[in-house]
């Protein structure tokens, strides 16, 4: 479904060019759930970002469902880790602003909006204003919010990352069980090497400075996962592994800092 042949990006900035991501190829099946890791700076995010179409590629192509090198589109939905609701509108309105703006019918609009309202247990907040909402909530609508267009794609950039061990344990299996009944295609980047174990099919191991994929690796775990996956063995070889190979990422940024 997502393509990625000899992607490289180059920044231009005042200071000089900054190459982000070199030679980065990869590719994503459909309904494949795949996580991202590496270290900081390693263009976890300029890779969603141009997958996203928000930022064009220097070097190479990212093909989606056929498309190359799209525009931003419908078809993929983004998450950040910052919250970014829109403030002035209740949780119901910021679930609709998409549809709504697509000229989606009130009915219709009221099906999708009580559908997702019910999935993430926010029925009795849905007349509230992101303000009175707790982080963790906040990230809930965030979710509900992209899926209220129905993208085939999910692109998300550490959306649990701000969150609390237990409300962050709490999304992931929100964002599983959605995943298990819808079965799109996600690209999650996070740091939390659990994590990426926990959710992904597959894992991309990136390296940095420039980015380049180090590692794909095949999380060969059966779901569900959530209940019994730290003590299983594989668990612990995985994580074994992804730790090495991150602990030599990150000892390269710090002689570079
Ligand atoms: N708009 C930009 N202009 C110039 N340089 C940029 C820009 N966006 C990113 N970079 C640089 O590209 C590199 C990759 O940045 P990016 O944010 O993609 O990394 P990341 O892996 O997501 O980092 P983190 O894990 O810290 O969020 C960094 O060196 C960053 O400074």
């Amino acid at each position: 479904m997502i393509t990625i042949e000899h992607l490289e990006k180059t920044f231009e900035t005042p200071k000089g060019n900054v190459t982000a991501l070199e030679d980065v190829n990869l590719s994503i099946d459909h309904g494949q759930f795949t996580c991202i890791v590496g270290a900081s700076g390693c263009g976890k995010s300029t890779l969603l970002k141009i997958i996203g179409g928000l930022e064009p590629p220097t070097v190479g192509t990212v093909s989606v469902d056929q498309k190359i090198n799209p525009e931003p589109g419908q078809d993929r939905g983004m998450m950040f880790q910052s919250y970014t609701l829109y403030h002035w509108l209740t949780v119901t309105e910021n679930i609709e602003f998409g549809p709504k703006l697509n000229g989606v019918n009130v009915a219709e609009r009221k099906s999708i909006v009580d559908h997702l309202i019910r999935s993430i247990g926010l029925t009795k907040f849905k007349d509230l204003y992101p303000s009175s909402l707790s982080g963790g909530m906040q990230q809930r609508v965030a979710l509900a919010r992209m899926l209220a267009n129905d993208p085939s794609i999910l692109l998300m950039d550490e959306p649990f990352g701000a969150l609390d061990a237990q409300t962050r344990a709490m999304m992931q299996n929100l964002l599983l069980k959605l995943w298990e009944e819808n079965h799109k295609t996600v690209l999650f980047v996070t740091h939390d090497i659990d994590e990426a174990i926990l959710l992904g099919d597959v894992i991309y191991v990136m390296s940095s400075h420039p980015g380049k994929v180090k590692k794909r690796i095949t999380v060969d775990i059966p779901r569900p996962r959530a209940d019994q996956i730290f003590s299983n063995r594989t668990f612990g070889d995985l994580k074994a592994e992804i730790t090495e190979l991150l602990f030599d990422e990150n000892e390269k940024n710090m002689n570079l800092a």
